[in-house]
């Protein structure tokens, strides 16, 4: 069950019960003043069952008509607990559904009772798989040949892994009438697209309630119920975020991880694990094999997965390629403009502008990446150098202009525009840069004359926006997404949320309208992210080459940049992932980085940043007398990047270790230093503290 947060419980808790009961069984038992629900995980040693200390409480209920967590479902949870420093109640809860919690044994079996939708409805008219093209029909027949085990599928945008991991699922669930298999995306809503191909290509076959999806944005009750399908055995496929990577599977046979390079897939709170990871634990525990694919791998799977060399015995996983696209198209060619040759306070280059006109007067559809949201970053007096800044936050407020406000992207603290400066009383305040309302703004104005063709109905040119104020109510997003495929806008505007996986047809200019700040971050991930986020947007333009064709038209990804000769823009160019993963991986080994090391953060927040601090070193020095100490590198604690959040001034320290059983041994050993060292003279004012274990964000 889960013990009170930070109670330093670690362990299951024992209980009475009348008779045996089998470890996975699901049961309510008492904490405290309340009933709570737990799991069995086992029988206890004979001499807990007390013969000093406090008397045992009986169990109070099982629920009955659950089968039992299976063992290998235990034991993820096991190792997740483990390996990510947290609790195993903890992680246990976390992967059953929120809403199982709070049903009593009555209530559950009156809702199991309830029967599944019928098999007939199949919901959407079906969908037939296509004719592989020679490259996924080889990776689907290494796929069948390779038995258990992680793949690693390297597909360019646009070449057709979906439909590879819709016949790879075929396969397996045809061969086998109980076999499950998860499918696990980075974030649903954002491909509404997929769940309805798998809805449609499976419900015919299988009934509508063998797809079942699991992921943050559904409500409880549905929660509750694609998890009892899956439980159960009446749902053949899973496909969620990263929470489904603890659903209960007990024929799990497949597991996919599409664009498994995606930062979404590291819980960032709680137990910070990585679905990804977990998945291809999992998959090795349960004999089911996974497969992971990805445009630009996460340089740890692309390393994982390097062949076999003269005195290298290879990774771990077997790497498949499909480097074409589907129908024979190009990727788009890759433009980068020079900014410093522009005439200066340019934002959007007249060759771009052009460039986009001339495809909106063809019937071409335009995507605009700019990864800022708001009108602009800042607001600054011109007189007295007053900024937006946050009251709360070491960050400035941003700008929006749509409703007039300062808005803090950190606490959310928001206030209306003041009309003159507070500083100052000046009445002439500025934006600063610039955020996507600003870009569409612009963009309005340079392309006011622009007239789309006759054939289509001729008219203005139709600017769209999606970011996450865009696409804040409800049901917004996926509006705004069927229009462009619609063909309702010629111009897209947006931040990452419109370069993710959407198969759009009629996209053919892509342009990243100032990619440059994640060239020089201090986080060393920092151009992985870049590289992988470009690649992935330019992927969205000419997927269908048929018509690119037949539109005379060639695809295009515009980069506006002042450092043009930065080699991460030259690997772009020549679309050559394995030169920049090469290149990098090259400075990581120098660098003693991931993966040729394993990292953890150690994280104190703290009313002052010198009591976070404090806190920090006092714990490294606490762990000194470790024998796994000389083999691990405990870093200074400095301040986070926004190192004050809300009032709350946040301190880091990392760990890193060549050795990942040294990095695992010592942070076991370091987690109930910590909890003592928090109740002593050193947590004072220690707001809270954790550990992240290979964290993504330094
Ligand atoms: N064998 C096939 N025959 C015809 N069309 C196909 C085939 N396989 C895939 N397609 C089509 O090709 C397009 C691209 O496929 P898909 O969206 O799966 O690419 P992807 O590899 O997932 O790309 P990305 O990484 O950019 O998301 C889709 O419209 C898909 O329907
Ligand atoms: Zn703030």
């Amino acid at each position: 069950m889960q013990t009170p947060a930070h109670s330093g419980i670690a362990e299951p808790l024992t209980y009475l019960a009348a008779a045996a009961l089998p470890a996975g069984t699901l049961v309510r038992v008492p904490l405290g003043q309340r009933e709570v629900l737990g799991v069995v995980w086992g029988e206890a040693a004979p001499e807990a069952a007390g013969v000093e200390g406090p008397v045992l409480r009986p169990v109070a209920a099982v629920l009955e008509g659950l089968p039992p967590l299976s063992e290998g479902w235990r034991d993820l949870v096991d190792f997740a607990a483990r390996y990510y420093q947290r609790a195993v109640g903890e992680v246990a809860l976390a992967g059953l559904p929120p809403q199982l919690r709070e049903l009593g044994a009555d209530q559950l079996a009156r809702r199991l009772a309830r029967k599944p939708r019928a098999a007939a409805d199949a919901g959407p008219a079906g969908d037939t798989p296509r004719t592989p093209t020679p490259e996924q029909a080889a990776v689907l027949a290494e796929l069948r040949a390779g038995g258990a085990g992680a793949f690693l599928l390297h597909g360019s945008t646009g070449s057709g892994k979906t439909e590879v991991y819709l016949q790879a699922v075929a396969e397996r669930l045809a061969a086998d009438p109980e076999a499950q298999a998860l499918v696990m995306v980075p974030e649903i809503n954002l491909t509404p697209q997929l769940e309805a191909r798998f809805v449609a290509r499976f419900g015919p076959l299988y009934g509508a309630g063998a797809v079942v999806a699991m992921h943050s944005g559904m409500t409880n009750p549905q929660r509750l119920g694609s998890w009892l399908a899956a439980h159960l055995g009446r749902a053949r496929i899973v496909l969620g975020t990263r929470m489904a990577v603890f659903a209960s599977l007990p024929k799990l046979a497949l597991i996919v991880v599409d664009e498994e390079h995606d930062p979404s897939y590291k819980q960032q709170e709680g137990a910070r694990y990585s679905a990804r990871d977990l998945a291809v634990w999992r998959g090795r525990r349960e004999g089911a094999q996974v497969l992971l694919g990805s445009a630009t791998p996460s340089l740890e799977s692309w390393w994982g997965s390097r062949p076999p060399a003269d005195g290298d015995p290879g990774g771990r996983y077997r790497r498949l390629a499909m480097p074409s696209r589907v129908g024979a198209g190009d990727l788009p060619a890759v433009r980068l403009v020079d900014m410093n040759l522009q005439p200066p306070r340019t934002r959007l280059s007249a060759g771009l502008v052009d460039a986009i006109a001339q495809r909106v007067a063809r019937g071409e559809q335009s995507m605009l990446l700019l990864n800022r949201r708001g009108y602009a970053p800042v607001l600054a007096c011109g007189d007295c150098g007053w900024k937006s800044e946050c009251p709360h936050c070491s960050a400035y407020r941003v700008f929006h202009k749509i409703d007039r406000s300062l808005r803090c992207h950190h606490c959310g603290f928001a206030e209306r525009v003041p009309r003159a400066c507070p500083a100052c009383g000046n009445l002439d305040i500025a934006p600063v840069g610039r955020g996507t309302e600003r870009l569409e703004e612009e963009l309005a104005e340079l392309l006011a004359g622009v007239q789309r063709p006759e054939a289509d109905g001729g008219g203005p040119v139709r600017i769209a926006r999606i970011d996450a104020d865009s696409t804040r109510h409800e049901g917004e997003l996926a509006r705004q997404l069927a229009q462009v495929h619609e063909g309702a806008v010629d111009v897209l505007v947006g931040t990452q949320m419109i370069a993710k996986g959407h198969d759009f047809r009629r996209i053919t200019l892509v342009a990243a309208v100032n990619p440059d700040g994640a060239l020089f971050s201090s986080d060393f991930r920092a151009p992985e992210r870049l590289f992988s986020l470009l690649m992935q947007s330019g992927g969205r333009a000419g997927r269908d080459s048929a018509w690119l064709a037949a539109q005379g038209s060639r695809a295009e990804m515009w980069i506006q940049t002042f450092h043009p000769q930065h080699p991460l823009f030259g690997a772009l160019r020549r679309h050559d992932y394995p030169a920049f993963a090469a290149q990098q991986l090259e400075e990581r080994r120098a660098a003693s980085l991931p993966p040729f090391s394993f990292q953890a953060l150690l994280r104190a927040d703290a009313r002052t940043q010198e009591a976070a601090q404090g806190f920090l070193t006092a714990a490294s020095a606490d762990v000194e007398d470790l024998p796994e100490a000389a083999a691990v590198q405990r870093y200074p604690a400095v301040p986070l990047t926004i190192q004050r959040v809300a009032n709350v001034e946040r301190a880091q320290m990392l760990v890193e270790s060549e050795s990942r059983v040294a990095l695992q041994r010592l942070l076991a050993q370091w987690h109930p230093r910590l909890h003592a060292l928090r109740r002593g003279p050193e947590g004072q004012g220690i707001i809270r503290w954790l550990v992240d274990v290979d964290p993504q964000l330094i």
